[in-house]
């Protein structure tokens, strides 16, 4: 029986209705920034395509302390709340079990600890918003909503679920063998949820991760287990995981889509070189290129109101661009 897909409300919800400006629930999404890499593209381009989409809510960026201060002044240009994390580690010299690369994304779990906010809306660096998802705010409390992940790709090929070509994107086309146990619970993708930050569950979250081995989907795996009795699938359109294009293509309907996750090999669009396996599909081009015009279109920067100028934090200054619009510069005590 296919799972139950949490319906969602088309407009802003109905308990909400429009909220008056300077009423806003403390709401915000959040993004997670580490290393003095490229990564930083992914997340002004994020800025920018919530910004694009009209969003009522601030985008927050959880920085590792190796982003360096030219990255976090370029995202507060562009009108983010840069908040700095601690990494967070696996139990010590058990990381072999994690994917490398994977091992990072371990310190996405401080942002439980942004209690400040009633719910946020998480989304990787790689995944850009192409229509309003405030919607989703409004979704029920008490829950952890976000898209179930395919288990097709090789990134899966370690788990059982891929030997027997067991998927829950299209559950009757492999059954779940009897032998192997219970089917697995519903799995999302950790790219993008819909949570409530809270200190209690941020403490046993910690306290999960020290006593569970890591596995090599790190984190994503681990929220997974933690959260399985209270997590809600929500429609594939609010976080297209690319390898569904050529998984599940019935699944898709690219017209429809909210919100689009570059984590195919070779799909992060600042990286883009067309060369990996499935990097020459149509779809693929057209999704990369609408993820630069995005990018690329200045008319997207951020331009703070006045209030935000004289909000500046003390560091920096503003000054006025030849286009009319507002830069924040060093202040001069601060050069
Ligand atoms: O060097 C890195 C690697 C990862 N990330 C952040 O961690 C997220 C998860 O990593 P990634 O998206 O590469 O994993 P994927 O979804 O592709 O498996 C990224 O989107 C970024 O927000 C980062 O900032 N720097
Ligand atoms: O640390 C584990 C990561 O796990 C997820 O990425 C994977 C995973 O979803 C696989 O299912 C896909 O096959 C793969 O392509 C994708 O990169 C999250 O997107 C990322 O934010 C992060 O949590
Ligand atoms: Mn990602």
């Amino acid at each position: 029986m296919a799972p139950k897909i949490t319906s969602i409300p088309s407009s802003r919800g109905s308990s909400s209705g429009l909220v008056k400006a300077g009423s806003l629930p403390s709401r915000a999404y959040v993004t997670f920034l580490a290393g003095a890499g490229d990564y930083v593209k992914g997340v002004v381009g994020l800025a920018k395509g919530l910004r694009k989409v009209g969003t009522v809510y601030p985008l927050v960026v959880a920085v590792l302390p190796d982003v360096p201060a030219e990255h976090r002044r370029e995202l507060v240009e562009q009108g983010c709340v840069v908040r700095e994390i601690e990494p967070v580690h696996p139990p010590e010299n058990q990381t072999q079990f994690a994917m490398a690369y994977y091992v990072i994304n371990y310190s996405k779990l401080r942002i439980w600890e942004f209690v400040e906010y009633s719910k946020m809306i998480y989304l990787d660096g790689d995944i850009q918003v192409y229509d309003n998802i405030d919607h989703l705010f409004d979704l029920p409390d008490g829950f952890l909503y976000g898209v179930m992940d395919c288990f097709c790709e090789k990134t899966w090929s370690h788990t059982p679920q891929y030997r027997v070509g067991y998927c829950q994107q299209c559950p009757g086309r492999v059954e779940w063998p009897v032998d192997f146990g219970p089917k697995p619970a519903l799995y999302f993708n950790a790219g993008m949820f819909v949570f409530e930050p809270s200190l209690p569950i941020y403490h046993d979250l910690l306290h999960a991760l020290r006593i569970t081995p890591p596995t090599p989907f790190a984190e994503q795996d681990l929220l997974n287990m933690f959260f399985k009795d209270i997590y809600k699938p929500i429609p594939n359109a609010y976080n297209l995981v690319l390898a569904m294009l050529w998984r599940h293509p019935e699944n898709v309907k690219v017209a429809e889509v909210k919100v689009v996750h570059y984590c195919a090999a070779g799909s992060k669009p600042w990286r883009y070189t067309g060369e990996e396996e499935n990097m020459q599909r149509e779809d693929i081009k057209m999704l990369v290129q609408k993820w630069w015009d995005i990018y690329d279109d200045q008319t997207l920067d951020y331009v703070p109101t006045a209030a935000a100028v004289a909000a500046a934090p003390a560091q920096l200054t503003a000054e006025l661009t030849e286009a009319g619009g507002v830069r924040f510069i060093a202040a001069p005590s601060a050069a």
